[in-house]
C-alpha cells in the first residue's frame, strides 16, 4: 500500500477529547452542561446501532444525552410536539432527528421545526442557506469531519480540484459548500455525470458519498490524489455473515491514492465526533461565550 491511511478513529478520539475538555470548562466555570437529544422513530437496526453510539460519545464527553425512541407509527404531529418541547427546552442545545423517518412524516416539514440554533446537523434550509452565503452556521457533521481530515492532511486547500460524488442535502451538496470555501475548485458529480471516471481522474480530492459498494476503482484515481470515503455499505462476507465496505474499492485505490480514509474506521467515527464538537458550539453560542476553536468550519 502506497498511500497513507487517515486514521478517522484516532482523530475522531483527538476531537472528542477536546470536546470533552471543553464540556469540563463549562461545567466549571459556568455551571452550564451541554445537552444532546437524539429522536428516533421507528426501528431501524443501523439507526439503532449509531443512536446507541451517539449516547455513548455524548456521555463520555461529559454531556447530557436525550433518547427518544418513537413508535414507527408515531404521527407527525406527534413527532412536531416532541421537537417544539425540546426546542423550548433550555437543558438541551442539539437536536437530531434520526433519518430516514417513516414514509407517513416528512422529513422536510420535521426539519424544518428545528429550532436552527439547536439544529446539530446542519439541516435546517436556514443553516443550509447561512452555509452557501458564507455566513455563520451549524455545519453538517459529515461533511465537517472530512474536511477536518483534509485540512489535517494538507494545511491549506486552496487551489485543489476537488471531485464530490454524490448530491445529497446531509453529504454531497454541503461538503461542495465546504470545499469551496476552503477555496477548492469544485465538481459535483452524480448519476447522470458522464463519464464518471474522466472526471474524478482531475481530481487531487475526492469525496466518493455514494452508497454503492467499491465503485470507485484505482483506474479513476489519479496518483497522489486524497480520497475520503463517505460510504457505509453492509455487504455479503464469503462464507456468511455481513461485513461494512465503502464506496471505494480500498485495496484498489490505496496502490495509487497520496492518502486513504478506510471504512470501517474513517468518516463514521469523526461524523460521531462532530456531532458532539457541534453541540458544544451550540451551548455556547446559546450562552454568548467563546466556541471551541478549531471545531467549526
Ligand atoms: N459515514 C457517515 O457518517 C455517513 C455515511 N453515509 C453513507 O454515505 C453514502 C451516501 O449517503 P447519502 O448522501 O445519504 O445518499 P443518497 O442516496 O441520498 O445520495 C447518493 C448520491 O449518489 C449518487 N449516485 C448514485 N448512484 C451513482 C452512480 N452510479 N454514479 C454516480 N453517482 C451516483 C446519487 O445521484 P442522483 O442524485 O443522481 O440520484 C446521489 O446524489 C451512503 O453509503 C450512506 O450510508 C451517509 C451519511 C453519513
Ligand atoms: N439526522 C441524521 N444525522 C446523521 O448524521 C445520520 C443520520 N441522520 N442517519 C444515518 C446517517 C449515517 N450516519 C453514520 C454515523 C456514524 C457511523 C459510524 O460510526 N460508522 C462506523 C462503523 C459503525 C458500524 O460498525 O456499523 C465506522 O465507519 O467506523 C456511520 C454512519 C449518520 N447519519
Ligand atoms: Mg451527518
Amino acid at each position: 500500500m502506497a498511500a497513507k491511511l487517515i486514521d478517522g478513529k484516532a482523530f475522531a478520539a483527538s476531537v472528542r477529547e477536546r470536546v470533552g475538555e471543553h464540556v469540563s470548562r463549562l461545567v466549571k466555570e459556568h455551571g452550564i452542561q451541554p445537552g444532546l437529544a437524539v429522536v428516533l422513530v421507528g426501528e431501524n437496526p443501523a439507526s439503532e446501532v449509531y443512536v446507541r453510539s451517539k449516547g455513548k460519545a455524548t456521555k463520555e464527553a461529559g454531556m447530557k444525552s436525550v433518547e427518544h425512541k418513537l413508535d414507527e407509527k408515531t404521527s407527525e404531529a406527534d413527532l412536531l410536539s416532541l421537537i417544539d418541547e425540546l426546542n423550548r427546552d433550555e437543558t438541551i442545545h442539539g437536536i437530531l432527528v434520526q433519518l430516514p423517518v417513516p414514509d407517513h412524516i416528512d422529513a422536510e416539514k420535521v426539519l424544518a421545526a428545528i429550532d436552527p440554533a439547536k439544529d446539530v446537523d446542519g439541516f435546517h434550509i436556514s443553516n443550509v442557506g447561512l452555509l452557501g452565503t458564507g455566513q455563520k452556521s451549524m455545519v453538517p457533521c459529515t461533511p465537517l469531519g472530512c474536511l477536518m481530515m483534509l485540512r489535517d492532511h494538507h494545511g491549506s486547500l486552496s487551489g485543489m480540484e476537488a471531485v464530490v460524488i454524490g448530491r445529497s442535502n446531509i453529504v454531497g451538496k454541503p461538503m461542495a459548500q465546504l470545499l469551496l470555501k476552503d477555496s477548492c475548485t469544485v465538481t459535483i458529480a452524480h448519476s447522470r455525470t458522464k463519464d464518471l471516471p474522466g472526471v474524478v481522474r482531475r481530481a487531487d480530492i475526492v469525496v466518493a458519498a455514494v452508497g454503492r459498494p467499491n465503485m470507485v476503482t484505482a483506474d479513476w484515481i489519479k496518483p497522489g490524489t486524497t480520497v475520503i470515503d463517505v460510504g457505509i455499505n453492509r455487504i455479503e462476507k464469503e462464507g456468511g455473515g455481513t461485513r461494512l465496505v465503502g464506496d471505494v474499492d480500498f485495496d484498489d485505490v490505496s496502490k495509487v491514492a497520496g492518502a486513504i480514509t478506510p471504512v470501517p474506521g474513517g468518516v463514521g467515527p469523526m461524523t460521531i465526533a462532530c456531532l458532539l464538537a457541534n453541540t458544544v458550539t451550540a451551548c455556547c453560542r446559546a450562552n454568548g461565550l467563546a466556541e471551541p476553536e478549531g471545531l467549526t468550519a
